[in-house]
């Protein structure tokens, strides 16, 4: 079908899922441009670590879409470029549907202008809300109790009519919670500031934070805590592989869970980063985060099924191993670096204008 290997355009290619998805496909043998604002990516993930070309600029910027979808011969796009977090969008939901929503938007239409008919789009069990059955399938109807879930419900319900319109292709991922680091140790999750559980957990593990905090004790699970899926973040990048080479062989749109269907609570998880790292980790009670479901848990049979995904680090002992090693490395940076990257003070990383 292609004559050489196929070349992708991958937003969001210097962010933690997206760089880890670059290198999947470079071992595949596929061309690869990242377009990531870095607004919190890292350049030197791509262009040091990865070794990959890299354009600097927002979804937002329609002339610079245009003119990389006019200067280059672009076959699919992988789109990870988002804000991601739950908690943030309740209180600036703004900032995501601008970002997620209007920025999607804004990438479909320079991919339709240039006929440009592939897409594999970062989706999120967020989109579900609170589920009526565990483990979720993706028939679930799709209720999320935050904004974050909506601007992504929103573009799956974009995408579907922009299949029926323009012939756009798409696999959807709805990943549950990435984890972990790349085994090889290059690359790793490292966001400013941090806000997902297992990093802040090893934070403290490393003692750049005095204590964890467990948002939510009441909660109708076992141990009152929430409970979420953990999925490795290689797995990830390799199911995108995958799902690419579905969409470029199968001309299919097609939706798929990814997770490892084994949930465990924050205070299991908290248990788990105690015996991998044998250190000491402050707990601390609080109350409940606005916009967290009790229980998210998934099953991918689909996609193991249609697409042969295997996950080959199910372990949540290896995930966190893999994310122990990854933050004791960023951890022994030159001083001033350590600062700037784990610092805790939280800084305004944009500004909506509303
Ligand atoms: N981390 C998770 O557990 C999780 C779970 C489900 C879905 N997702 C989705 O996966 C994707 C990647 O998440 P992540 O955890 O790697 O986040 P991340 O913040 O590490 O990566 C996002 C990347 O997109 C870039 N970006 C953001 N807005 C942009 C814009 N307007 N223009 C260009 N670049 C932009 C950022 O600089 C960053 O490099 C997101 O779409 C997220 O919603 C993540
Ligand atoms: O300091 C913390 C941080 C988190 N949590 C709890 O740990 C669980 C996991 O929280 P994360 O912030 O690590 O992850 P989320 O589940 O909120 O969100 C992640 O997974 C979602 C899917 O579940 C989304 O897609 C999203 O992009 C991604 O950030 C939640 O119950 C949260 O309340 C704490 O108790 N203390």
């Amino acid at each position: 079908m292609f004559a050489t290997k196929p070349t992708i355009l991958v937003t969001g290619g210097a962010g933690y899922i997206g760089s880890h998805a670059v290198e999947s496909l470079q071992q595949a043998g596929y061309n690869v441009i990242v377009l990531d604002s870095l607004v919190t990516g890292h350049r030197d993930f791509v262009e040091q670590r990865l070794q990959a070309k890299l354009i600097v600029g927002d979804l937002n910027d329609s002339n610079l879409l245009a003119d990389i979808f006019n200067s280059y011969q672009i076959d699919a796009v992988m789109h990870f470029a988002a804000f991601a977090y739950v908690g943030e969008s309740v209180v600036n939901p703004a900032k995501y549907y601008w970002n997620n929503v209007t920025g999607t938007l804004n990438l479909l239409r320079a991919m339709t202008l240039a006929s440009v008919k592939k897409i594999v789009f970062s989706s999120t069990c967020a989109t579900y809300g609170v589920p009526s059955i565990v483990p979720i399938p993706e028939d679930h109807p799709q209720v999320p109790i935050n904004p974050y879930g909506t601007s992504k419900l929103v573009v799956e319900k974009m995408l579907a009519d922009f299949e029926v319109a323009y012939g756009l292709k798409s696999v959807i991922f709805r990943y549950f919670n990435a984890a972990g680091a790349h085994p090889n140790g290059l690359l790793g999750e490292d966001h400013y500031p941090e806000t997902h559980l297992i990093p802040l957990v090893l934070l403290t593990a490393l003692g750049v934070r005095e204590s964890i905090s467990v948002f939510g004790t009441d909660y109708s699970t076992p141990d009152g805590s929430c409970i979420r899926d953990y999925i490795h973040v290689s797995d990830l990048a390799d199911a995108h592989v995958l799902g690419l080479e579905y969409l470029l062989k199968q001309d299919r749109s097609e939706i798929f869970n990814l997770g490892n269907g084994n949930g465990f609570s924050v205070k299991e998880v908290i248990k788990v980063a105690r015996q991998v790292t044998g250190k000491t980790i402050t707990v601390v009670e609080c109350d409940r985060r606005p916009g967290d479901p009790p229980i998210l848990v998934g099953s991918s049979e689909k996609a193991r099924a249609l697409l042969g995904w295997q996950p080959q680090y199910s372990q949540l002992e290896t995930m966190i191993a893999h994310a122990w090693s990854w933050h004791q490395q960023r951890h022994s940076l030159p001083r001033s670096e350590q600062v700037t990257k784990l610092s805790l003070v939280s800084k305004p990383i944009y500004n909506t204008g509303t």
